[in-house]
């Protein structure tokens, strides 16, 4: 068979190939590189239709020196789609030599001194050498993604190496030269040259299809991976998931932790650490609210001043436990019959206040009594019963939580003279009024912070006594009731006796070397105070020797004089619970 026809039959299955490969690079994903092989392949499809033009007819450099051009740039392509696909740097230096000497030694045989059998040895010779490059290039620098593939295609080249070589041998050793078997009317080429085409068709076939499995295995081998780093991404989140649970399970307990300790921490600001009442502070806050609402909505608030009687003795007696057992169940006792709106506080000792919102002074009184009659009747461990003392007031609008606080403290204190277990009510004036507004004030006290020692029970009782003293020279410039005034010098008296005993007590255990001296000083203020009491009694004691006895003798002389001589030895005050009899 003539190579035309052969050309002419296998043209329609190299053009399929071509087609195919097409297809494949604008429909499929594919990989840099896959472009280079389509070109190579319809190389191949264009060098058969020049071979197939009339060579009688149309210029040699047409249908020679291009058409053998393109078969070796054919395999040029390829070898650069390889590289490329390989994501290999590749130059152009190696190409553009072999085109230049490829095309000149073709021009020379085809023009200068035409040779068919050159001609083919030449494109022989110079395919057999970018074939063995085609298997250099596959078996070397493999990557990962190919399996057998990238070594059977090497194996086709490194076949049409070896063929094109024997045709290389063939063409140069054969007498007489060839005649061109292409020139119309075509001749018969020699049969090893015409086994050529379908050889090259079918090596063609399979590199086309190596390509393609090439492109689907590197494909596969990229999912692979991917899916390998998401299972991987997805192992690494859940283990995320899991720390940060943890992460935020630690952070709550340790909010929890904190609210507890928050709230543990305002508990103890707010409240009194034995009873669990609330503490001054707290009431002075809720008071001031309490007023608040009074002033804008006119509601009546009142204030129950309790404390307990003769508790002195309930620690001489049973204890300082047990005396603390019963603060605690008195708490217990007036608190289960308080209103949710009500307030329990302890404003320090053994005397506590009520807070009753929306109570008139009457009501708040009959509160009074109910908790009077309650805590008489209640059996004490250890202590059995006991009484409370009892003054109420109800707010005024104009005055302040001081005046108001002081009106039922008075009101507490009448009840303590009149005989203790007893409630009293504040009038609904506050106690300075009028003309004897300023002769009050005249005599008032003030307790300075200078005066204090820094030993916290002396303090609290110097204080303590300033308000006593106050009370009373209130009192009689108010022009009170005899027997609300004796009732007053007797609390003062009283007051003043366990004043004058804790404190022998705190300044002999201080070392201070005066500590007989200023007992008997005690006693003779002690006497004088006696004597003065059952004077005023009697009526025969002149109030401004009262005035002079109280403000002279005990607050300036004694209180603000004669004690400092000791207060250098009060450096270190020592507690409460570890003075005797406090
Ligand atoms: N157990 C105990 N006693 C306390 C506490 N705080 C103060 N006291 C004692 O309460 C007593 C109060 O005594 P006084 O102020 O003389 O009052 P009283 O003995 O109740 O007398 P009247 O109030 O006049 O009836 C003192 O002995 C204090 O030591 C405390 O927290 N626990």
């Amino acid at each position: 068979m003539d190579i035309n026809t052969l050309i002419i039959l296998t043209l329609p299955a190299a053009l399929a190939i071509t087609l195919s490969m097409a297809t494949v690079f604008w429909t499929s994903r594919t990989y840099p590189g896959f472009g280079y092989w389509v070109i190579g392949s319809s190389c191949r499809v264009l060098a058969a239709v020049l071979f197939l033009l009339p060579r009688d007819q149309l210029p040699l450099w047409l249908t020679i020196i291009l058409a053998n051009y393109l078969l070796l740039a054919e395999i040029m392509f390829y070898r650069r789609g390889t590289l490329v696909f390989r994501g290999q740097v590749v130059g152009y230096g190696w190409e553009i030599a072999a085109s230049v000497t490829f095309i000149a030694l073709c021009v020379y045989f085809t023009y200068i001194t035409p040779s068919l059998n050159a001609r083919i040895a030449v494109i022989s010779l110079y395919c057999a050498a970018w074939n063995a490059w085609m298997v250099r290039v596959l078996l070397t620098r493999r990557p990962p993604y190919f399996g057998f593939i990238d070594r059977w295609q090497a194996g086709i080249w490194g076949g049409l190496a070896g063929l094109n070589l024997s045709h290389a041998w063939f063409v140069l050793m054969a007498v007489p030269p060839l005649t061109d078997f292409l020139i119309t009317p075509a001749l018969n080429a020699p049969v090893f040259l015409s086994l050529w085409i379908p050889l090259i068709l079918f090596a063609s076939l399979l590199i086309a299809l190596s390509q393609v499995i090439m492109n689907t295995q590197r494909l596969e081998y990229e999912l692979r991976i991917a899916q390998t780093q998401l299972e991987q991404d997805i192992i690494e989140r859940k283990c995320h998931e899991v720390e940060l649970r943890q992460a935020r399970d630690v952070a709550e307990t340790t909010n929890r932790a904190l609210q507890t300790a928050n709230t543990e921490l305002s508990q103890l600001a707010t409240t009194d650490a034995l009873t669990g009442a609330w503490n001054r502070r707290r009431l002075e806050e809720a008071a001031a609210n309490e007023m608040q609402r009074l002033k804008r909505y006119g509601q009546p608030l009142s204030l129950i001043a309790i404390d307990i009687d003769f508790f002195k003795k309930v620690n001489d007696v049973h204890g300082h436990a047990a005396g603390d057992q019963v603060l605690i169940g008195l708490v217990a006792v007036v608190r289960s019959m308080l209103r949710p709106t009500d307030s329990l506080a302890r404003w320090g000792g053994e005397e506590f206040i009520v807070l009753t919102p929306c109570e008139t002074l009457e009501s708040a009184a009959l509160i009074a009594e109910r908790l009077r009659e309650q805590i008489a009747k209640t059996v004490f461990p250890a202590v059995d019963t006991i009484t409370v003392s009892l003054g109420v007031a109800q707010c005024l609008p104009q005055e302040c939580w001081e005046q108001w606080f002081a009106r039922a403290d008075a009101a507490l204190y009448r009840a303590k003279a009149g005989g203790r277990n007893q409630i009293q009510t504040a009038p609904e004036t506050p106690p300075h009024d009028g003309s004897n507004k300023a002769a009050a004030n005249l005599v008032q006290l003030n307790w300075h912070q200078a005066y204090a020692c820094g030993h916290p029970l002396l303090d609290q009782q110097h204080r303590a006594l300033f308000e006593h003293v106050n009370r009373l020279l209130d009192a009689l410039l108010l022009s009170q009731p005899a027997d609300e005034i004796a009732g007053l010098i007797e609390l003062l008296i009283h007051d003043t006796i366990q004043h004058f005993k804790d404190e022998e007590a705190i300044i002999t255990a201080a070392g201070y070397p005066g500590a007989a001296n200023h007992a008997a000083i005690h006693r003779a203020l002690i006497d004088q105070a006696r004597s003065l009491a059952n004077r005023f009694r009697v009526g025969s004691l002149d109030t401004g020797e009262l005035f002079h006895f109280l403000a002279h003798d005990v607050i300036a002389l004694h209180l603000l004089r004669a004690d400092r001589t000791f207060f250098p030895y009060l450096v270190a005050p020592q507690r409460l619970d570890q003075i005797p009899n406090a």
